[in-house]
C-alpha cells in the first residue's frame, strides 16, 4: 500500500471552471468519480473510477495563476490519480502541466515578478529555517519592492532628462533639473553598491555554507564528521592516511545549512600517489570553502608546546605551515584577525590528556573528544555563530540578493550608472548619451525583475520547479 491518503489535481486555464464544475449535485462530503476513456465532459462521466473527496473552484483573477482554476481533492492511490488524469487528458484542450507551468502563468499574468518566482522556487527547496525565512521574504516581494523603487527613480530620471533634451530651447523648465537627476543617480548608485557589498550572505545562505575539515592525518577529522552527522559517513581507522576522497554531508546547524567536507590529512613527506591526489583534492576544497574547521590532536599540541616552550598562536602558525595552507593566515599588517577565512580551531582527543593542561588553552578554541563526545555541543554553538556571520539574518528591511543572476544584472546596471556619472562630470556633457546610459541601466533592472526577459532565461528559471507548481 502507498502511504498517501489524499491528493489534489488542479486543472487551470480558460473555461476549465465550466468544464470541471461539479458543484451541482455534489457537496464536498459526497463522492463522485470519473470514467477513464469515455469522458468528453467530466460532468457526465463520474461515479465509476476515481472518487473525489471534494472539489473547489477559483475564478480569475483571484487564483494563484490569475486564471480560472478548479481543484479536485481525491484519494491518494496511484490508480485513482492516474484515472483522473487520464480522464482529464481525454477532454479537448486539457494537457499535463510542465514543471513550473502554473508559476510561469502567474508570472505572465503579472501575479508575480521574477524575483518572487525565484523566492517561491527557493521556498519549495528550503531545507533549514534560515533558508525558509529568506525565501519567504523574497517570495513575498521584499527584493522586488527594493528593485521596483530603484526602477522608479531611474524611470523618472530618464523622463526628466528627455524632457530637458526635448524642450530645453522652447520651454521654461525647472531650474537645476539635470543637477537633480545627477544627485539622484549618485544616491541610487551608492545604494546599489551597498546592497552588493554584503559579503554574498544571501547567496551563501541559499546554497549552504561550504565548510572543510582540515588537519594532519589521524587527528580525528573523519571521526568529527561522523559525530556531527551522527552516522559513519566516513571511514575511521587508526591508520594514518585513511581518508583519500572528499566525503561530504549536509547538516542543519541551528537553522543554518552547512555542507561539510571531510578531507585527506595533509602531510609533507608522503610519496604515495593516491594519498598525494587526496591531499590535492583537500586543498582544492579548502580553497573554495567559506569556513575552515582546523583539527589538531591535543597530544601533538601538548608535546610540541613542552618541547618548544611556545604559546598556542605560535603552535597554530607552525601547524598551518606544516599543512601547506599558509594562505589561511592574515598578513598581520592587513587584518586584525589571525585567519583570512572564518575558522574554528578544534583540539580533539582531549580524553587522552589531563584536564589541567587542557584548561590552559585559549577560550576561543573548542576542546572536545570525538570518542566521548564531550565538547561537541560547544562546537555546534561556535559553528552556529560563524554561520550567522556568513549568512546574516534574513530581514524585510535589508533583503539580501541571493542569486548570481541578480548580481550580474546589478553589476551591469551599476556600470551604466557609472558611465552616466562620468559623462555628467565632463565640461559639456552630452545629455542624449547620458539618457542612453540610464535607459540601459533601466533595462538591466528590468531583466532583474522580469519586465524585460527572454524565453531562454525563463526556461532556465522555471525548469527548477516541480510539476504542479
Ligand atoms: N582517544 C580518542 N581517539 C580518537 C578520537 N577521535 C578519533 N580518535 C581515533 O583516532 C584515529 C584516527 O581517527 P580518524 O577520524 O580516522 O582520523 P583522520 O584525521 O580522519 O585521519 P586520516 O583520514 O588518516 O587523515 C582513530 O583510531 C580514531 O578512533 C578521540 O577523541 N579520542
Ligand atoms: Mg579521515
Amino acid at each position: 500500500m502507498w502511504g498517501r491518503s489524499n491528493s489534489s489535481v488542479r486543472p487551470r486555464g480558460r473555461n476549465c471552471y465550466q468544464q470541471t464544475d461539479y458543484s451541482e449535485g455534489t457537496s464536498s462530503a459526497s463522492h463522485c468519480c470519473i470514467e477513464k476513456h469515455q469522458a468528453p465532459n467530466l460532468k457526465r462521466t463520474y461515479r465509476q473510477r476515481a472518487y473525489f473527496v471534494a472539489t473547489r473552484s477559483t475564478r480569475s483573477p483571484r487564483s494563484f495563476t490569475g486564471e480560472d482554476s478548479s481543484e479536485f481533492h481525491v484519494h491518494g492511490g496511484v490508480a485513482v490519480i492516474n484515472g483522473l488524469l487520464d480522464a482529464l487528458a481525454s477532454m479537448p484542450k486539457f494537457k499535463l502541466a510542465e514543471p513550473g507551468e502554473f508559476t510561469r502563468r502567474a508570472f505572465s499574468n503579472g501575479k508575480l515578478d521574477l524575483t518572487e518566482v525565484e523566492g517561491l522556487a527557493d521556498l519549495l527547496q528550503a531545507e533549514t529555517e534560515a533558508q525558509r525565512k529568506q525565501a519567504l521574504l523574497q517570495a513575498d516581494g521584499s527584493l522586488s519592492k527594493l528593485y521596483e523603487n530603484w526602477r522608479h527613480v531611474l524611470k523618472h530620471s530618464v523622463a526628466n532628462l528627455e524632457a530637458h533634451i526635448d524642450f530645453e530651447e522652447t520651454e521654461t523648465l525647472e531650474d537645476g533639473l539635470v543637477d537633480n537627476v545627477v544627485k539622484n543617480i549618485e544616491v541610487l548608485s551608492a545604494d546599489i553598491n551597498k546592497h552588493m557589498r554584503d559579503g554574498r550572505k544571501g547567496e551563501i545562505l541559499r546554497r549552504g555554507v561550504k565548510a572543510v575539515i582540515l588537519g594532519e592525518p589521524n587527528v580525528g577529522k573523519s571521526s568529527l564528521l561522523n559525530v556531527l552527522c551522527q552516522r559513519p559517513a566516513s571511514i575511521v581507522t587508526p591508520i594514518s592516511g585513511t581518508t583519500r576522497d572528499v566525503i561530504q554531508v549536509t547538516l542543519n546547524i541551528q537553522g543554518y545549512p552547512l555542507v561539510l567536507s571531510d578531507t585527506a590529512g595533509l602531510r609533507k613527506d608522503s610519496q604515495d600517489v593516491i594519498e598525494l591526489e587526496g591531499m590535492s583534492r583537500a586543498v582544492d576544497i579548502y580553497q573554495k570553502a567559506d569556513l575552515v574547521i582546523l583539527v589538531i590532536d591535543f597530544q601533538n599540541y601538548s608535546n610540541w608546546c613542552h618541547r618548544h616552550a611556545a604559546d598556542f598562536k605560535t603552535y597554530i602558525l607552525h601547524y598551518i605551515k606544516e599543512l601547506g595552507v599558509s594562505d589561511l593566515i592574515n598578513d598581520p599588517k592587513d587584518g586584525q584577525t589571525l585567519f583570512k577565512k572564518e575558522c574554528v580551531v578544534v583540539l580533539n582527543k582531549t580524553d587522552l590528556d589531563s584536564k589541567a593542561v587542557c584548561d590552559k588553552i585559549h577560550k576561543n578554541i573548542v576542546k572536545l573528544s570525538c570518542k566521548t563526545e564531550a565538547g561537541i555541543s560547544d562546537l555546534v554553538t561556535v559553528l552556529a555563530q560563524h554561520l550567522k556571520i556568513l549568512c546574516g539574518e534574513p530581514s524585510q528591511e535589508h533583503p539580501s540578493m541571493n542569486q548570481v543572476r541578480h548580481r550580474e544584472q546589478l553589476l551591469k546596471c551599476q556600470k551604466h550608472l557609472q558611465s552616466f556619472l562620468e559623462d555628467a562630470s565632463k565640461n559639456k556633457p552630452d545629455l542624449v548619451i547620458m539618457a542612453e546610459h540610464l535607459r540601459k541601466a533601466l533595462t538591466s533592472l528590468g531583466k532583474l525583475i522580469g519586465t524585460v526577459t527572454s524565453e531562454e532565461i525563463l526556461d532556465l528559471i522555471f525548469r527548477e520547479f516541480c510539476i504542479g507548481k
